[in-house]
């Protein structure tokens, strides 16, 4: 199965696509340059926002606009028809220190915003990201899990019940499922879901579709991974590009996987498309994406 090049973008890091029903288009952002995107469906067209910070990630709000984490909060972000993006400071962070930044987040199948946090130079290795919660009208933010380097691959079942989430960075590449209390937006019982460090690539964003299993793409493989709900590997489509960053299900039935990716600095090679958003046709489904609830 081929994978077709739907937006030659050369993101420097694009993350967080996003299917909306309500606009038949996809979104996604790029993290480090602060960037909006959206590609329409229909007209095969893209338009772009700046936004005042870094980007990390998003959700559609149910009362219009979306909601982001960024680099010093959870912000609302309405994006005009002018080319202008106005955005509003919901729920400001206190990081655990200098250089950090949201990273991968979404909705749980309520409508609260999870989304986590990493210290920018990922070389490091320091385990000082946390993963937040977010319901309508907080003003303050409180980690709910800690002790991460680079929070990753959050995703809910399509009952809502189990949680996963991975850490990317190489020294852990782990991919935890935990219980998850649809009520009171809780997760408990983390177990390991799946040791990617036996697997090609390492965790990156991720999807669930309507069978229940987890879409991973695998950075640094150039490949997407589907997993059963048991943790057991299906299958592994393969991308262009070296570094596909975060799949999402959509298209007017659901049925395109749209895969963002990574443009590295430097020479890039044999990559020429290396940033670029890619639509596969994986024959499953997906999942509405839920929107924020406020
Ligand atoms: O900035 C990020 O980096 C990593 C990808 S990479 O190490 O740069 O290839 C990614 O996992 C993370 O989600 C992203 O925000």
């Amino acid at each position: 199965m081929d994978a077709e090049l739907i937006v030659d973008a050369q993101n420097a890091t694009g993350e967080s696509p996003v299917w909306s029903v309500r606009d038949q288009a996809l979104y996604w952002v790029d993290i480090p340059k602060g960037e909006l995107h959206r590609w329409d469906f229909n007209q095969d067209s893209t338009r772009s926002w700046k936004a005042p910070q870094m980007l990390a990630c998003i959700a559609a709000d149910s009362r219009g606009g979306w909601v982001a984490g960024m680099e010093n909060g959870i912000f609302h972000l309405q994006p005009c028809e002018d080319g202008s993006l106005i955005s509003t400071l919901l729920a400001g962070v206190e990081h655990a220190q200098a250089g950090m930044r949201f990273n991968d987040g979404r909705c749980d199948r309520q409508g609260r915003f999870w989304a986590g946090t990493m210290f920018m130079d990922m070389a490091a290795g320091a385990r000082v990201g946390a993963l937040y919660r977010y319901s309508a009208g907080q003003k303050t933010l409180d980690a709910q899990l800690k002790d991460f380097i680079v929070p990753n691959g959050l995703a809910f079942s399509p009952d809502g019940k189990v949680m996963y989430l991975s850490d990317s960075h190489p020294s852990v590449q782990q991919i935890w499922a935990f219980d998850y209390d649809t009520d009171s937006g809780t997760p408990h019982n983390r177990r390991l879901f799946v040791d990617m460090s036996h697997h090609l690539g390492r965790p990156d964003g991720a999807a669930i579709d309507a069978d229940g299993c987890y879409w991973i793409c695998g950075n640094d493989a150039g490949l997407v991974h589907r997993f059963t709900p048991s943790g057991k590997l299906d299958r592994s489509l393969v991308v262009p590009v070296k570094k596909p960053a975060m799949c999402a299900f959509g298209g007017p039935n659901l049925d395109t996987l749209f895969v963002t990716s990574i443009r590295p600095g430097g020479d890039i090679g044999d990559q020429p498309l290396a940033g670029g958003v890619f639509a596969l046709r994986p024959g499953v489904k997906g999942l509405e994406e839920p929107t924020f609830q406020g």
